[in-house]
């Protein structure tokens, strides 16, 4: 397969290896504007870039018919917008906030969780992410899905960063040096609490996912997830 990196700080070095590793070609490497980029040499996109290139580094792959895995967090107010572009040009696009198999496992937990703690008012529930001091966006795209998962399957009405309103989730995000990404959801009682967490070793998990979602986008066409790419 040969791809096109949009993108090519942390996590496009860590895709480079991964994908030659497995067989594949990078024949392209953006790490600025998108503009003069011949995209056509390529089979598939992935972007790991900045939030505020993201959707026209996205959306240029549907103009151009390239199909585009992106990981780019930080850009979501667009994500809509996104989707219908791509509906209207035939194009292929995957989007998850996290490509790694934990955490996508994880995200499966988080929901059968939120739906047995919501008969147990006693338990107040908060989220808590560490990442890098490097990172741009809080909180990250991941604690924003998590968040999201827990008002679809409780009586949450939303989230909020630091100082939740009555009934939303609290989250916070931290900043320590190096870290690659862990993620926490607690359930505190007066009496216990239950927590789950999920911790990343490295950026290997988060580049392998995005070079098997890209594996699997190829041939097709329409808007997937990561839970169809591993059939969750
Ligand atoms: N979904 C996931 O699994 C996952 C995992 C890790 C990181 N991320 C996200 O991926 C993004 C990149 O993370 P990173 O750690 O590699 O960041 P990074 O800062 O190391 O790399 C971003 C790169 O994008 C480049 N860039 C700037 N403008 C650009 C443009 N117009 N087009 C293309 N590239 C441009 C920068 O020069 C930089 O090299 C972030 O949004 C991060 O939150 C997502
Ligand atoms: O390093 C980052 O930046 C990460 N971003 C994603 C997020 O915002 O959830 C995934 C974890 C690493």
């Amino acid at each position: 397969m040969k791809i096109a990196l949009l993108g090519y700080g942390k996590m496009g070095k860590t895709i480079e290896r991964l994908a030659v590793e497995r067989g594949h070609e990078i024949v392209l490497k953006v790490d600025n504007d998108i503009d003069n980029a011949d995209l056509q040499k390529a089979d598939v996109a992935i972007d790991f870039s900045v939030p505020n290139a993201a959707f026209k580094n996205i959306t240029t792959c549907f103009e151009k018919q390239i199909p585009v895995v992106s990981g780019t967090t930080g850009w979501l107010k667009k994500y809509e917008e996104a989707v219908e572009l791509c509906k209207k040009q035939d194009a292929a696009f995957i989007y998850a906030s996290n490509f790694s198999l934990g955490v996508n496992l994880f995200f499966e937990l988080n929901r059968n969780l939120a739906k047995l703690m919501n008969r147990f008012k006693e338990y107040n529930v908060a989220i808590e992410e560490i990442h890098h001091t490097q990172k741009l966006d809080a909180p990250s795209g991941t604690a924003i899905s998590l968040a999201e998962q827990i008002v679809e399957n409780s009586d949450k009405t939303g989230w909020r960063l630091d100082e939740a309103k009555e009934n939303e989730i609290p989250v916070t995000a931290k900043r320590i040096e190096n870290v690659p990404g862990t993620h926490s959801i607690l359930y505190n009682s007066e009496v216990d609490s239950i927590k789950i967490e999920h911790v990343a070793h490295s950026r290997d998990g988060f580049a392998l996912g995005a070079v098997i979602a890209a594996e699997w986008l190829q041939h097709r066409k329409g808007i997937y997830s990561m839970k169809d790419v591993l059939g969750l």
